[in-house]
């Protein structure tokens, strides 16, 4: 097997075997607790610009298939495991997870202390890193990372997002509400769910205008989870803007950060972030505590927005971060954490009845 070494900006450095794809690859190194899923993590587009690091020592266990895809392609800048399982076993499983990964190009790395690598991230905050199977001079690896991007400040949206519009299949049924879907890197799973919630979706182009969508004449407006530093996307927080009042909005993670901007708040960079499927947050208005699935790196300051009119409704327990927040007046909110699991638990799933609930009563409302 050949080798491959992964060094952070802070010098750290750990030596590897390559598998996947041979090459070279630049990005932020974030850890993922999730047992499982690592198909579904692959496959989200909010992982653009990160290389994943799973925590979970045993990865690939089941292999791969044809129905774990959040997205069309994998997006993930590189991936690190402690150990690739030799075998895949699962009457899904049709190819292995070091050929999937050689297939889409993405450089992977295993039989590195995993959990070194973790403690490294917690206690120094994510860095940037590089991970190759070319170039094992760790003066040229560092001078290839210093000269890499930050993840504050970059768009990544622009590389994720549909280039044209979309009606999203479905499983069929009637469909008592339409909704416009916006796509800053859009997980399948949340389409399945607004479906089965009844729901006929249209998916637009992150840099869809508010007229566009208004005149479409939706129920409620999605806003999706996406890569990169949410407070760089004037131009979509102008349009969203535009969009508060007018019809009800329901954002899941970078959408959710969009909308703190769009009320006027501010987002900042968490040290190391949140990525995983075991994160407790608690409900504030119902008092339950939902494990849940999480991707983010930057949060929504509520310091910055508490002379909004805007509510917080849910908190991480782990470290009281913001998860959630409601306008006390206007139909909309938004939640920091995946309700759309894919991968993770299912406890936060109620949340898009939420949203019909809100579309409903924004209708009737109307109709007076
Ligand atoms: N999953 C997401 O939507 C991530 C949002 C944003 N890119 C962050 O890192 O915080």
């Amino acid at each position: 097997m050949k080798k491959a070494i992964l060094l952070l900006e802070d010098g750290f450095v750990l030596e590897a075997k390559s598998f996947g794809a041979e090459g070279e690859t630049l990005g932020e190194v974030v850890f993922n607790t999730s047992m499982t899923g690592y198909q579904e993590i692959l496959t989200d587009p909010s992982y653009k610009g990160q290389i994943v690091t799973m925590t979970y020592p045993l990865i690939g266990n089941y292999g791969t298939n044809s129905d774990d895809v959040e997205s069309a392609k994998p997006w993930a800048d590189g991936f690190i495991v402690k150990e690739k399982s030799k075998i895949f076993s699962s009457w899904r499983g049709s190819v292995s997870l070091e050929d999937y990964l050689a297939k889409h190009n993405i450089v992977a790395a295993e039989g590195l202390d995993t959990r070194a690598l973790t403690r490294r991230i917690r206690s120094s905050g994510a860095m940037r890193g590089i991970l190759s199977t070319r170039d094992f001079d760790v003066v040229s690896l560092k001078a290839k990372v210093m000269a890499s991007p930050v993840m504050v400040g970059r768009d990544l949206v622009r590389d994720v997002t549909c280039k044209q519009a979309y009606d999203w299949p479905g499983a069929g049924g009637r469909k008592e509400f339409f909704v416009v879907a916006f796509d800053y890197g859009i997980k399948y799973n949340s389409l399945r769910l607004l479906d089965r919630a009844g729901c006929k979706v249209r998916v637009v182009p992150a840099a869809t205008k508010a007229q566009e969508v208004l005149a479409l004449k939706p129920d409620g407006v999605f806003l999706s989870n996406g890569p990169g530093d949410p407070a760089v996307l004037d131009y979509t927080i102008q349009e969203i803007r535009k969009l508060i009042g007018a019809v009800p909005l329901f954002g899941i993670c970078l959408g959710h950060q969009l909308l703190g901007h769009a009320l006027g708040g501010k987002t900042y960079k968490l040290k190391f972030g949140h990525h995983g499927g075991n994160h407790p947050v608690m409900d504030l208005e119902t008092r339950k505590v939902e494990i849940t699935s999480q991707n983010h790196g930057f949060c929504v300051d509520m310091e910055s927005i508490k002379d909004k009119n805007v509510a917080l409704t849910h908190v991480n327990l782990y470290d009281k971060t913001t998860e959630g927040l409601r306008h006390k007046q206007l139909p909309l909110f938004c939640v920091q954490y995946h309700p759309e699991a894919g991968p993770g638990p299912h406890d936060a799933g109620y949340l898009f009845g939420r949203f019909t609930e809100m579309m409903r009563k924004f209708r009737k409302g109307r109709r007076k």
